[in-house]
């Protein structure tokens, strides 16, 4: 492929060889404002206007995070820089740069490949991020690795431990929706019947699995507000909140009456014999934000309390309550434990 040719049409990853397709897909990419130095060099330069920079990385696999039959390349980029741009916001920050390590098989389409790289450049640019380097390798399946950077814009990062008795825990974004889906997608395929997928009452569930829809303006925001922690909701409400009650040494207590659960999450839950509070509570992938804000601050626009922060650690622990119970079915995501092997 020439400097500035597109590559013919069925191509492969084969076809082009590496520097063909950092050429074809580093094209899809718009230098954001952020960045000094762009992808081309041994290493890019952002603008760190604060002198802190928020770094974080996760990685996103075929077979494991998406399935090809599932997503399309577009959701996938999406969803590869969702999840990252997520984690920027919940630090407080703006994000500002995203690299990409992609890793897949030789005979993939280039196509695949160009198409992923724009779904990531769309989501970046909801975030006002840019995608400014990368890595690229073969692999017997897709990986997408994938770093964020971000700028606090002069204010602390809001850490997981800061969460402190009284607070009100507030949400902002969806939850539930995104694990809804992928029940539906599950139920799909094992069922080999499309009913599951093609039904239009279920449609925003379906693309919820597929494109994340994380508040990421409200992370920046919750900050200012003065909020004393936060963190977005990748494994499950419950299992992420946990991880702010151990680092704070507090418990925290939700109200399942705060959660308005949507008809579509309840007629998804009806037809799969779900409780769908099961999926509010345990559901990962929607990338909500949820932060512990200090007594009399009102919750910002987009944000609802759902619970709040309690003395001590509990009897068993620190841990999260649901009305004062420990909730049952709600554990969320782990890659090696039993809700890998339940996609329910
Ligand atoms: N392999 C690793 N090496 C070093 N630090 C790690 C590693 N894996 C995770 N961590 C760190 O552990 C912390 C928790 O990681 P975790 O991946 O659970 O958070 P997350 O990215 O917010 O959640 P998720 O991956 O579910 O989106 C993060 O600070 C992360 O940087
Ligand atoms: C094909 C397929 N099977 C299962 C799932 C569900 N899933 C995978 S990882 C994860 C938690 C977040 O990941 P991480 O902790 O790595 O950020 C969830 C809920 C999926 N998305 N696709
Ligand atoms: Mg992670
Ligand atoms: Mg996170
Ligand atoms: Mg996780």
């Amino acid at each position: 492929m020439g400097s500035h040719g597109r590559p013919p049409a069925g191509a492969t990853l084969r076809d082009l060889g590496e520097f063909g397709l950092i050429e074809a897909v580093t094209a899809r990419f718009s230098h954001g404002r952020d960045v000094l130095v762009g992808p081309g060099d041994d290493a890019a330069v952002l603008a760190a206007p604060d002198g802190r920079v928020v770094v974080t990385t996760d990685l996103l696999l075929e077979g494991r995070h998406f399935r090809r039959d599932w997503s399309s390349a577009v959701d996938v980029g999406h969803k590869a820089a969702a999840q990252n741009l997520a984690d920027v916001a919940s630090m407080g920050a703006r994000p500002t740069g995203l690299f990409l390590g992609f890793a897949a098989p030789g005979d993939l389409a280039v196509d695949w490949a160009l198409a992923m790289a724009d779904g990531m450049a769309e989501e970046c640019a909801q975030a006002g991020a840019s995608v400014s380097g990368g890595d690229v390798s073969s692999a017997d399946s897709i990986m997408l690795g994938v770093t964020a950077l971000g700028d606090l814009q002069g204010r602390p990062p809001v850490l997981r431990s800061g969460a402190r008795p009284g607070d009100a825990v507030v949400l902002a974004g969806r939850l539930g929706w995104a694990q809804a889906g992928l029940a539906l997608l599950t139920a799909g395929s094992a069922a080999g019947d499309s009913r599951w997928v093609d039904d239009p009452r279920w449609k925003e569930l379906i693309a919820a699995h597929r494109r994340p829809r994380p508040p990421y303006a409200l992370g920046p925001v919750l900050a200012a507000a003065g909020a004393h922690a936060m963190c977005d909701v990748s494994d499950g409400l419950v299992a992420d909140l946990g991880h702010i009650a151990v680092a704070s040494g507090v418990s925290i207590d939700l109200a399942s009456e705060a959660f308005l659960i949507d008809e579509a999450m309840r007629s998804a839950g009806a037809a799969l014999d779900v409780d769908p509070l099961r999926w509010v509570l345990g559901g990962g992938e929607d990338h909500p934000l949820v932060a512990c804000l200090p007594p009399g601050v009102t919750p910002p626009a987009g944000c609802i309390v759902i619970g709040s922060v309690l003395s001590g650690a509990g009897s068993a622990g620190a841990g999260v309550t649901v009305d004062g119970e420990r909730p049952v079915g709600s554990d969320g995501w782990d890659h090696y434990g039993q809700s890998a092997t339940d996609a329910s």
